[in-house]
């Protein structure tokens, strides 16, 4: 991938990629960039998440239709985030590929810290979280959210378009595509752009940081002797009465 800068790029290449695709999702991905043009949009920001070798880079290289990142069956390939950016008719796709969130069963701190500052200031419109259908099992909660299939395989079947299908003849691309543009069109969808405060949190409020000290001292110079005395007196009390 081209860029691991800080900010998006700012002139971005000619998505040519898309002309590998059959006729019939080229018309559906034009289609559905109109659809976010429609909306005020003149970009699209995915950030795509999951643990490490799920098929995150191979997602991002279907989606563009070119070897935009580097795949290993053996090795992770992502060691740090990084932007691929494709314009077409003056709209702007970029996909944020991220090394693994979890590597051989551990968190990757390193991996997560990256992300985090890499992600820092850039409005992200989505976030793609990829997993595999084999090791993991889809509940009820998972539902909830928009769930896509994938296949990104070489092998996988073709319909009579030449379209990539699942076996349930759905043609997964389009249908990744046009639920991210629902997503993101959707009324509720908010635009996220990660800033400083969200990360380290607000400074608090200077006033109730300063009234802990007096609030301490007046606990421990004042309600404390009291409570202290009163028990030890109920204590002699109780020891007068037998
Ligand atoms: N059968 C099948 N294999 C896939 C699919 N997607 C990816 N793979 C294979 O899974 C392996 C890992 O794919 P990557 O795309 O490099 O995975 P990644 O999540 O980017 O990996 P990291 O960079 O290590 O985080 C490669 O051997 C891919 O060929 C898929 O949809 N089907």
């Amino acid at each position: 991938m081209e860029s691991r800068g800080s900010s998006l790029p700012t002139v971005a290449r000619e998505w040519t990629g898309i002309m590998q695709f059959p006729v019939t999702t080229q018309a559906s991905l034009h289609e559905l960039l109109e659809r976010l043009r429609k909306d005020n949009r003149d970009s699209l920001t995915i950030l795509v998440l999951g643990k490490s070798g799920v098929g995150k880079s191979s997602t991002v290289n279907s989606i563009f239709g070119e070897r935009v990142c580097v795949v290993s069956a053996f090795q992770s390939e992502t060691i740090r985030p990084t932007v691929a950016s494709r314009t077409r008719a003056g709209f702007t796709v970029n996909v944020i590929d991220t090394p693994g969130l979890v590597e051989a069963g551990c968190v990757n701190d390193q991996a997560v810290d990256a992300i985090r500052r890499f992600i820092l200031d850039k409005p992200v419109d989505v976030v793609l979280y990829v997993d595999r259908l084999d090791g993991y099992r889809v509940d009820s909660l998972d539902r909830q959210i928009p769930i896509v299939l994938v296949e990104n395989s070489g092998r996988c079947a073709t319909n009579d378009e030449g379209e990539k299908i699942l076996p349930n003849k759905t043609v997964w691309l389009t249908n990744l595509m046009r639920t991210i543009v629902e997503v993101v069109t959707a009324e509720k969808a908010a635009k996220y752009t990660i800033d400083e405060r969200m990360i380290k949190g607000t400074d608090g409020n200077w006033w109730h940081k300063l009234i802990t000290v007096p609030l301490f001292l007046f606990q421990l110079k004042v309600l404390y002797p009291l409570i202290r005395a009163r028990i030890f007196a109920d204590i002699d009390e109780g020891t007068e009465d037998e």
